[in-house]
């Protein structure tokens, strides 16, 4: 049975042909940390915006010539960092950043440059050449150049040119409007309250309300509810009234007699995309489209299932509605061997880590059940081993993710 199951990639296709490319928005520049491009920055600007100096010293003129050692020039005036333009000859006192006078072309540094009294002036100890130690105008960035692509995650380093370079506010993609729906009568979400026989925790609400905006996405609306149809088909409106536009739902997707994410989805007219993917942990993921538009995953319920779920179906998802291409993965290879059996894809909770050698190695962790949480907790990126794999030995490569699509694998260092 379980080989006609639909493959991952078959349903990511599935996923993808669903989803389309959101709107973008303005964000002021100061805003838009964690933000994705939506378009190009193109600037208007140049940097550095002048010449300026890229030492303490003196500045003199010359031509093309070098001014030789030994060579004295009068000492005419001082510029400052800040000081504006001004036309000059002789030599100038300058300072580090400070705009090159007019007329000048080069800098001597302080450490070359002997001063001498009566008359005020400089002797060269070195050899001048022209354009030395000055940092000109557009050098960095010239006026209409692209600086930033589209598609960029904005980072703290893209807003140092940014603000470098002036630009107030940058397009960025909308985040895709995310609610998530927790299923179960056995879930109690308030860690203060006790626990009635029977009760566990809702654990996978706050690991989406968590992930979710990691992955680009804004969480409006999140609630638990209940076994029960009618209370599920509220909560999906309210999800809609909310704006969402994926409704991620965990739990109650398999073959239990309260398992009611199929017949409530029947109740909304909702056309089912795919149910089951041959992938463990994961395996009764459903994908649906409601008759607005909106679309249905439904996780299922086992921690594990869902954070796969949202890593491999979901983020894919939000991906192509932030305008991002498809994912490419890491090749890692194995520490040590690994088996399975065939007909499943497996999604491993894994620890990339830097041997003695500066060499990565991926090792799957113990533990790999899906009710499993704390060795997520120890991971720090997912493994993929295909379905038609048994026996991988160490050594062999294989796909390696980052623990969200917006982060990078982090390779830790092996603890020894
Ligand atoms: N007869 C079969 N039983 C099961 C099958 C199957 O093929 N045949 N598949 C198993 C697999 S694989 C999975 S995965 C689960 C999925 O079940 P559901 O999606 O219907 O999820 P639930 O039954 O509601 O819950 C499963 C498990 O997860 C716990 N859970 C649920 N929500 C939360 C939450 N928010 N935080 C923490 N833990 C949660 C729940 O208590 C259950 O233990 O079905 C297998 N069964
Ligand atoms: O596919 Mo389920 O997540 O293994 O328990």
């Amino acid at each position: 049975m379980s080989h006609d199951l639909l493959d991952p990639a078959g349903a990511q296709r599935i996923i993808l042909d669903a989803c389309s490319q959101g709107q973008r928005e303005r964000c002021h520049s100061s805003a838009a940390l964690g933000r994705i491009l939506a378009l190009s920055v193109v600037s208007t600007s140049a940097l550095p915006p002048f010449d300026n100096s890229a030492m303490d010293g003196y500045a003199l003129g010359g031509g093309t010539e070098p001014l030789p050692a030994g060579s004295e020039w009068p000492i005419e005036g001082e510029q400052a960092a800040g000081d504006a333009a001004r036309s000059a000859h002789g030599a100038w006192e300058i300072m580090t950043g400070a705009r090159v006078p007019g007329g000048l072309d080069r800098v001597i540094p302080v450490e070359q440059a002997e001063r001498l009294e009566a008359p005020l002036r400089v002797r060269l100890l070195a050899d001048l050449t022209a354009g030395q130690n000055v940092r000109f105008a557009g050098s960095d960035v010239a006026v209409g150049e692209t600086v930033l692509a589209a598609g960029n995650l904005l980072a703290p380093h893209h807003l140092m040119l940014l603000a470098a370079l002036g630009v107030a506010s940058v397009d960025v993609a909308s985040r895709p409007r995310v609610a998530v729906l927790c299923t179960g009568r056995e879930l109690v979400d308030d860690p203060a309250m006790p626990l009635a026989s029977g009760q566990i925790r809702n654990s996978n609400g706050p690991f989406l309300a968590a992930r979710i905006p990691r992955a680009g996405a804004e969480l409006v609306h999140a609630e638990t509810v209940s076994d029960d149809v009618d209370a599920f088909l509220a909560a999906v409106e309210r999800a809609r009234v909310a704006g969402a536009r994926i409704v991620v739902s965990t739990g109650a997707v398999s073959m239990g007699r309260y398992d009611f994410v199929p017949a409530a989805l029947e109740r909304l007219g909702a056309e089912v995309l795919f149910h089951k993917i041959a992938i463990r942990p994961g395996k009764p993921l459903l994908f649906a489209r409601l008759p607005d538009g909106t679309l249905f995953f439904g996780l299922p319920g086992n921690p594990i299932a869902v954070a796969v779920g949202l890593r491999f179906f979901v983020e894919p998802a939000l991906r192509t509605m932030l305008g991002l291409p498809r994912e490419r993965p890491w090749q890692v290879p194995l520490a040590a061997s690994f088996t399975k059996k065939p007909r499943l894809h497996f999604y491993l909770k894994s620890r990339v880590e830097v041997n003695a050698q500066g060499q990565l190695a991926a090792t799957a962790l113990t533990g790999q059940e899906s009710y499993r949480i704390r060795p997520l907790a120890e991971a720090n990126a997912w493994v993929g081993i295909p379905i038609d794999a048994t026996t991988l030995p160490a050594g062999t490569l294989v796909d390696t993710y980052g623990l969200g699509h917006l982060e990078s694998p982090q390779w830790d260092w092996k603890a020894s």
